[in-house]
């Protein structure tokens, strides 16, 4: 009873009316909380026609890149899964067939020639239909791997050519974190073929029941045949699983909550502080009390409860819907033994229960399609995904004696666009700077400083006034030039996954194999010595990828786990010595690229003040025929040699400026003290102050 209302809810759930008023229904499962959204479509149960059709450009899309990735592949693929579609009827078929033959035989109990030959026929077609399938299995298996390998190989090339183009704005968008798995749009064709295949398949094996019904049943009537369609009716029915739903699950019991947080206060965040506060006792004594508080509650994950009944009834009930043929036809015997035969009922039970599983591979490629779908979706989303930052046309080709690059700020303001704070990071910003400059940043936290180089080499546009680069907007410019001509050295740099040497040639991908000059850069970046002290040397690579595996199986087997530890090494260096690295490969670049422009942000905050020095000199030593720009709060052995010391700092700026009240006030970063080293000195302002704390910690 309870099935029969559980079955009428679900249809009743989807209901016009119903949906009107809720977005989403909800309901409580063990100690979760769930919404599933409304469906929006009437739909025979189980079947996403809406999704699907919703998807079909995209579907199509998808068809046309693998297609294209290799034709033959994807004609073979089709071929294969056609004859899939049909073994399975026609081997049923030629096993019937088989039967009916081999019952004649022993009826007639002596040697008939054409009986025989007609058995011999019989046991070869079906003979070679099996061995032909195995053939075609083994080499459809062959064409998939090779074909998803390569499908996945390309896709994911997609995927980098799109992430590498994409400029930081847009980078920073939710929509560009979207996780895309290259092999489920393969996958996800490949259900779409099983889905068709399974379809043909079904119709031939229907056609062939009733075939059957028809001719060696015929006695059996029209009931048989709905007996025969009742599991498949009652499966479409009342077949209901949750991953096949848009929903969101909460845990909601305090219980389960608190089970959740004991348990992870065992693991190494915690760890210190429980040790420390002798909590064991108390972490197991409370966990038995949750413990046993959660023993009246269903457990398991909404997977599992979604779909598990109070009642055994909907079990017995599809259980005997799946014999219902069976045992109909076996009452007709009990009233008439004359009126069937065991092979008929061989093969009526043959037919039927093929078809059933037919139906239900079918139903449940079908109930995959919303994940399925999902995937596909979100895989075009992210190589669709266009840059914000519009690409100037003007290509930038400083003559090669220019003496570097001339750069205008005029009244530049800026708000990060993830920012989280109204007040602009920049505000009305102005300076120029006169080709080969050597110019110094300094001042307080937060002000801006780093944020004035991310405009001068566009990584971001100014949100209002204009950057003018060699007297042209920066903006006119095609990106990729720019780049080209200029050097970048930040803190924030990190080390590649890839041999050290690859990581310092990578400055100059044109020179990335030229030994003399990687060796060159390590040298001026004083990286040499940390290079030389691995096993390796320049072939180190410090952060492999991770891509060892050790099996559940395998946990406690002493050899591999010891195999697993050498494959699975990363190595650390110190923040200092990673400087060092990074700063060889922006030698690397100065070497061997045509630089007009260098920015270095702060790249020395973890190497000892010889090393700083030494660092800071060598760059100054390859500013000739460059323009070159220091963001540093160590100030003291470079602004000496400067041309021009900004000074950055906060204004505070009115939120309302009729207003009078100070909590509507915010800093703003602006530049508030502008000269050489000297004048700034002379004028005994903020820059002059920070600059005699530095020098009163020497005195
Ligand atoms: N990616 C970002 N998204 C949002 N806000 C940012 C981002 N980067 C920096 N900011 C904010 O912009 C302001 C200026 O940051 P910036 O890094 O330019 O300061 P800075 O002067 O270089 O600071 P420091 O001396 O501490 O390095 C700060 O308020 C900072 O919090």
């Amino acid at each position: 009873m309870q099935y029969l209302f559980s079955w009428a809810r679900r249809i009743l759930l989807r209901t016009d009316t119903q949906k009107e008023k809720t977005p989403f229904l909800e309901r409580r499962l063990g100690v979760w909380r769930i919404l599933i959204a409304n469906d929006t479509s009437f739909r025979l149960p189980s079947l996403r026609w809406d999704l699907l059709s919703a998807h079909l450009p995209i579907l199509t899309r998808a068809c046309k890149d693998v297609y294209s990735i290799s034709p033959t592949l994807f004609w073979l693929m089709m071929l294969s899964h056609l004859w899939y579609a049909i073994e399975d009827p026609l081997s049923l078929y030629f096993s019937n067939r088989l039967l009916l033959l081999i019952q004649r035989s022993i009826s007639q109990g002596e040697a008939d020639k054409t009986l025989n030959t007609d058995l011999c026929i019989a046991i070869i077609t079906r003979a070679s239909c099996s061995a032909f399938t195995g053939f075609v299995r083994w080499s459809s298996k062959n064409v998939e791997d090779k074909y998803s390998v390569l499908v996945e190989y390309r896709l994911q090339e997609r995927i980098l050519r799109a992430n590498i183009v994409r400029d930081l704005v847009t980078s920073e968008d939710n929509e560009a974190h979207l996780h895309v798995d290259p092999g489920r749009v393969f996958n996800c064709l490949v259900r779409f073929l099983e889905l068709g295949k399974n379809v043909i398949s079904f119709l031939l094996q229907l056609r062939l029941l009733l075939h059957l019904l028809g001719s060696e049943f015929a006695t059996a009537g029209p009931i048989s045949i709905i007996l025969c369609f009742l599991p498949l009716i009652s499966q479409s029915t009342t077949s209901d699983n949750i991953w096949s739903k848009a929903y969101v699950k909460q845990a909601v019991n305090r219980d389960y909550l608190r089970k959740e947080a004991l348990t992870e206060l065992a693991y190494s965040t915690y760890k210190a502080e429980v040790m420390g506060g002798n909590l064991s006792e108390y972490l197991l004594t409370e966990y038995e009390k949750v413990h046993d508080a959660l023993r009246s509650v269903p457990n398991g994950d909404i997977e599992t409860l979604w779909g598990r009944a109070t009642t055994a009834l909907p079990d017995m009930f599809s259980c005997l819907c799946n014999d219902g043929p069976v045992l109909y036809i076996g009452l007709l015997a009990l009233a008439n033994p004359s009126q069937v035969s065991v092979v008929q009922l061989a093969m009526l039970e043959q037919t039927a229960s093929h078809l059933r599983w037919t139906f239900s591979v079918a139903m449940l490629t079908i109930s995959f399609w919303p994940g399925e779908l999902a995937s596909l979706k979100n895989f075009y989303r992210l190589i669709d995904l266009k840059n914000k930052m519009k690409d100037g046309n003007m290509p930038y080709s400083p003559a090669a004696d220019a003496s570097g690059v001339s750069l205008e700020v005029r009244n530049v303001s800026f708000s990060y666009p993830s920012g989280k704070s109204e007040r602009d990071a920049l505000k009305n910003v102005s300076f120029s700077i006169k080709a080969g400059q050597l110019v110094v940043i300094v001042g307080t936290n937060g002000s801006g400083k780093s944020t004035i180089l991310k405009l001068l080499t566009r990584s971001y546009d100014a949100t209002s006034g204009t950057i003018l680069v060699d007297g042209h907007s920066i903006q006119d410019y095609q990106i990729a030039d720019l780049r080209s001509a200029t050097a970048n050295l930040t803190q924030e740099h990190t080390i590649f996954p890839l041999s050290l040497s690859e990581n310092i040639g990578v400055g100059s991908p044109s020179s990335a194999t030229d030994l003399d000059k990687i060796s060159q850069a390590a040298k001026l970046a004083g990286a040499q010595r940390i290079i030389e002290n691995f096993t390796e040397g320049y072939d180190t690579t410090l952060q492999p990828i991770r891509t060892a595996y050790l099996s559940y199986a395998a946990r406690g087997n002493e050899v591999l786990e010891a195999e697993y530890a050498k494959m699975d090494k990363p190595t650390a260096v110190s923040g200092g010595e990673k400087q060092r690295l990074i700063a060889a490969r922006t030698f690397m670049r100065m070497l061997s690229e045509d630089i007009k422009f260098v920015t270095v942000d702060e790249p020395s905050s973890a190497l000892d003040p010889e090393g700083e020095y030494e660092l800071f000199k060598q760059l100054r030593e390859a500013r000739k025929g460059r323009t070159m720009i220091f963001v540093t709060h160590r100030f003291g052995h470079l602004t000496r040699f400067a041309d021009l010391v900004l000074y950055v700092s906060f204004v505070v700026v009115s939120l309302h400026p009729d207003v009078n009240d100070e909590s509507r006030c915010m800093k703003e970063g602006t530049v508030v003290e502008t000269g050489t080293h000297q004048e700034l000195m002379d004028r005994q302002g903020d820059y002059a102050r920070l600059y005699n704390v530095q020098a009163q910690a020497f005195t």
